[in-house]
């Protein structure tokens, strides 16, 4: 050891290491004995120590450095250790009688008042054998120790804790006052290592060599250790049988002269032996072999259970051992053997102990399993709710959601937990139950407690069913709330953001122009709806989907005045009651479309058009039309089901039933009902032409001949197109209008003709520009009008000459043209560089130009800026 080992192992640069280096001290060591004197303070006050095994030095460093000066120190190991100021050092095994001469030498008469070994013996051996070593290293410096301290001296040692540690403190307590074991802070943790402080040296006159003889010390420990462990051994047996789980491995090897592994043993000496539950723990079986023995398998009590039992005792559980010892007792009874025993009492007595504390512990086992469940159940829904929530706020934070729907996920993830929200279950039913509408009335005192029970168990079963009504009726109510939540969100936003409307239309204009635009014309939709169809129908089912749901809004005249965002709750609630009114839904769509169109705000300037003809102006009779069409609506769309025709039809011939229904314009993207929608398309098509690739490959592909319309209008139909909506949130028919839409292929074709588009409405001049042009020239016209004029009143003065006339009119006629002449440039040469300085023309500059100070540049500009800044003062 010492100085050839290295330090540069894994750990071993700690900060103790560290430190040493910083201060000094040749090892890291040296820390355990400044710590060690810091709490026994026996350097300062000691006149003479002895550091055996002190290479290479730090306690020694250590010495010199806390005691006082003068004091001898001498230092012991087997390597040379290098010399250090006021040390004495030398070279020994301190095992060997030399060593002792050595020291002798050194002191001299003196005796030491402190002895320390930080001794410890060269690894590389088994760990036990250093350990022995280090045990017999111990004693042997307790050996020099005890030979040169003074009386009151102390004696520090290391040991390792092993099973030597026992008897070498009560070795050391023999011969010093008090001893304490202690470690010291910069002792490794990983370390078995342990500092023993022996103070207060008593000084014997005579010890007994064996005290200090390892063979002796250490023998004793052997012995007594092996019969500790015989006893545990014992021990083990029993803890073997009656907790076979917990089985130990067989450290000390086998038995003398038994060198198998397989033992068996007759059943009588199971039976008949007095410690059976030893037996049971160390053979492998129990046989009958003996005539008795054949016997007693006949006994009613040897099951075939207890015979697989005997068959292999080492794969038992604890319930096989139990039943083999009762079975053993009943036997012993029919046998007439004392089965009253003492020794069976005490068997027993221990068995049900055992199993008693088993079933405690068994208990105590699963309860905190079922905590341990619970608790991880916990936290998983905790984490979760967590995650939904982090979720959540990342998509707000991305603009993808809003606020509330953090609000949502959270209550949901209450929900799932059954934890206390604004809609407990529990206190709803306690709420219930309080007005006077429990299903079950248990507090009535005329039902005994049998019934009591039953009546519990089915209060349970109903309790589910109320828990799942309440559920089901919690969760409309949170889709109702959030549909309220959604359209308040909606409300801010188009107060936020001065563009939403802008954003809103331009999606709505892309959807109707670019999606289809292109394909329908006005003139030839109904041909193509009969030949085909498809598309239109599959719009007029839409329509009559929307049109319901937002007369679903409308079923009564109040709802109507109410604002859009509580219709939609109510619209969530009375989801159930949807079908009862298909029908008065029907017949208000029908009246809806035959209503005069002049009055009707909503219906479109095509169906005017197509009322005013004269065709329709000798229909006596709207009415009739109005039912032949319900009929055909209602075989077209089966949805629309109309449950009372009797009623439809009479209210059908009541015109005061006939009443608008007010189309809201609600922002509802799905409605395509609107009949003037084509025109409008047709308008914004005409007027900005195609504006997505999408348009532009579909109109590419139709005039190239490459898709036919009937193509074009088959494709329409997909897996986009005929989704149910009903019932659906509008904050999720919102975000599925924007992303659940068909992926239309665009041609390279497409993109580079609307690019060209996009740049060639870019070159177009901004009207600004335009406007200022044609300003000037309507200036520059007025100008010359009013010089033409003036000339004309030239040519009719009579006191004028020829001539000065001909003067006086160019002068007129240069001026009224002088608006359409440029102004001449001016250019600015800055003086500095070749031009400072300079008087005249600087050089290189043609025509007018003008020479500025380069700071004027400046001034120029911070007299703009001050300006400006007043102006916003003043402004606030
Ligand atoms: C941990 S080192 C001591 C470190 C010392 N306390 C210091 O602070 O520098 C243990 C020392 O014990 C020494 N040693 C082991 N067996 C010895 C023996 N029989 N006689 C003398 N020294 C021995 C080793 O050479 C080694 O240097």
């Amino acid at each position: 050891m010492g100085k050839a080992q290295k330090k540069t192992g894994k750990g071993r640069l700690d900060k103790y290491y560290k430190l040493a280096k910083e201060q000094g001290y040749r090892a890291r060591s040296a820390f355990k004995l400044i710590q060690l004197n810091k709490k026994y303070s026996f350097l300062e006050s000691a006149r003479c120590v002895i550091d055996l095994c002190a290479a290479p030095g730090g306690w020694l460093q250590v010495a010199s450095k806390y005691m006082p000066v003068n004091s001898i120190i001498v230092g012991v190991d087997l390597v040379p250790i290098k010399p250090i100021p006021r040390v004495a050092t030398f070279a020994a095994d301190i095992t060997t009688p030399q060593c002792r001469n050595l020291i002798r030498s050194e002191l001299k008469d003196w005796k030491a008042d402190v002895v320390l070994h930080d001794g410890a013996p060269n690894v590389g051996t088994a760990w036990v054998q250093d350990a022995y070593s280090q045990s017999e290293l111990v004693l042997m410096s307790l050996k020099l120790a005890v030979e040169f301290l003074a009386k009151g001296g102390t004696f520090v040692t290391k040991v390792f804790r092993s099973v030597d540690y026992n008897n070498l403190i009560w070795v050391f307590s023999q011969l010093f006052g008090k001893v304490e074991a202690t470690k010291p802070p910069s002792s490794r943790n990983v370390s078995a290592e342990i500092f023993v402080v022996c103070r207060d040296f008593l000084a014997p006159k005579h010890i007994d060599p064996k005290f200090l003889d390892p063979k002796h010390v250490f023998k004793e420990l052997s012995a007594s250790a092996s019969a500790a462990d015989k006893g545990t051994s014992a021990n083990n047996t029993h803890a073997n049988v009656f907790q076979p789980e917990k089985k130990r491995r067989k450290r000390d090897g086998y038995e003398d002269g038994d060198y198998t592994l397989f033992k068996k043993v007759g059943a009588a000496e199971f039976i008949r032996g007095a410690d059976p539950v030893a037996l049971l723990g160390t053979v492998n079986k129990i046989v009958f072999e003996t005539e008795e023995e054949k016997e007693w398998l006949d006994f009613e009590g040897t099951t075939s259970d207890i015979k697989a039992n005997c068959d292999d005792l080492k794969v038992l559980g604890k319930g096989d051992f139990k039943a083999l010892i009762k079975w053993r007792a009943a036997l012993r009874e029919e046998l007439g053997l004392d089965v009253k025993t003492k020794d069976t009492e005490e068997i027993t007595e221990v068995a049900e102990v055992t199993e008693e504390v088993d079933e405690e512990q068994q208990i105590q086992q699963e309860f905190e399993r079922i905590q341990a469940e619970a608790a991880a159940r916990n936290k998983r829904a905790k984490r979760r709710a967590n995650e939904l929530k982090q979720r959540a706020i990342q998509r707000m934070q991305l603009q993808m959601t809003a606020p509330m729907d953090i609000g949502l996920e959270q209550t949901d993830a209450t929900l799932a937990l059954g934890q206390d929200d604004m809609f407990d279950l529990a206190d709803t039913e306690k709420r219930l139950r309080k007005q006077g509408n429990e299903l079950i009335d248990l507090s009535s005192p005329d039902i005994s407690e049998e019934e009591d029970a039953s009546d519990q168990e089915s209060e349970n079963e109903l309790d589910v069913l109320d828990d799942e009504e309440e559920r089901a009726r919690k969760v409309a109510g949170l889709e109702a709330e959030l549909d309220g939540m959604y359209d308040a969100y909606q409300e801010r936003m188009k107060e936020r953001d001065a563009k939403y409307k802008v954003k809103l239309e331009r999606r709505r204009n892309k959807e109707r122009d670019e999606e289809w635009g292109g394909v329908k014309s006005p003139n030839t939709d109904e041909e193509e709806s009969d030949d085909e169809g498809g598309w239109d129908k599959m719009e007029e089912a839409k329509g009559h989907m929307d049109f319901e749901s937002d007369d679903s809004d409308s079923d009564s005249e109040s709802e109507a005045a109410e604002s859009s965002a509580p219709s939609r709750k109510r619209r969530r609630l009375e989801n159930g009651g949807a079908a009862a009114t298909a029908g008065g839904r029907t017949k208000r769509k029908l009246v809806t479309k035959l209503e005069d169109p002049k009055s009707t705000a909503q219906t479109s300037r095509t169906a005017q058009l197509w009322f005013s003809r004269d065709v329709f102006a000798n229909l006596s009779d709207l009415n009739d039309v109005e039912e032949d069409e319900q009929v055909s609506v209602e075989d077209e769309d089966e949805m629309s089901v109309d449950p009372d025709p009797a009623a439809d039809q009479a209210s059908s011939h009541d015109d005061s039933d006939f009443e608008v229904v007010p189309q809201e314009d609600d922002g509802d993207v799905w409605d395509v009902e609107n009949d003037d929608e084509d025109d409008v398309r047709q308008d914004t098509i005409r007027k900005h032409g195609l504006l997505t690739a999408e348009a532009m490959t579909l109109a590419q592909q139709l005039v190239n001949r490459e898709k036919t319309k009937t193509e074009l209008i088959n494709d329409g139909f997909n897996r986009y197109s005929l989704n149910a909506k009903d019932g659906l949130p509008s904050w999720f028919l919102d975000d599925e209008n924007q992303h659940y839409k068909p992926n239309i292929p665009i041609t390279k074709e497409a993109v580079d003709a609307l690019r060209a588009k996009m740049r060639a409405l870019d070159a177009r001049p901004i009207k600004k520009v335009a406007e200022a042009k044609a300003r000037k020239k309507m200036k520059a016209a007025q100008k010359l009008a009013k010089a033409m004029k003036k000339a004309e009143g030239v040519v009719q003065t009579a006191d004028m000459t020829e001539k000065e006339k001909a003067q006086q009119i160019e002068k007129l006629m240069r001026k009224g043209m002088s608006a359409n002449k440029k102004k001449k440039e001016v250019k600015v040469v800055v003086a500095k560089g070749a031009h400072k300085g300079i008087k005249g023309r600087p050089k290189g500059v043609k025509g007018r130009y003008t020479m500025v100070d380069s700071r004027m540049k400046k001034e120029v500009r911070a007299q703009k800026r001050r300006e400006k800044a007043n102006k916003k003062r003043k402004r606030t």
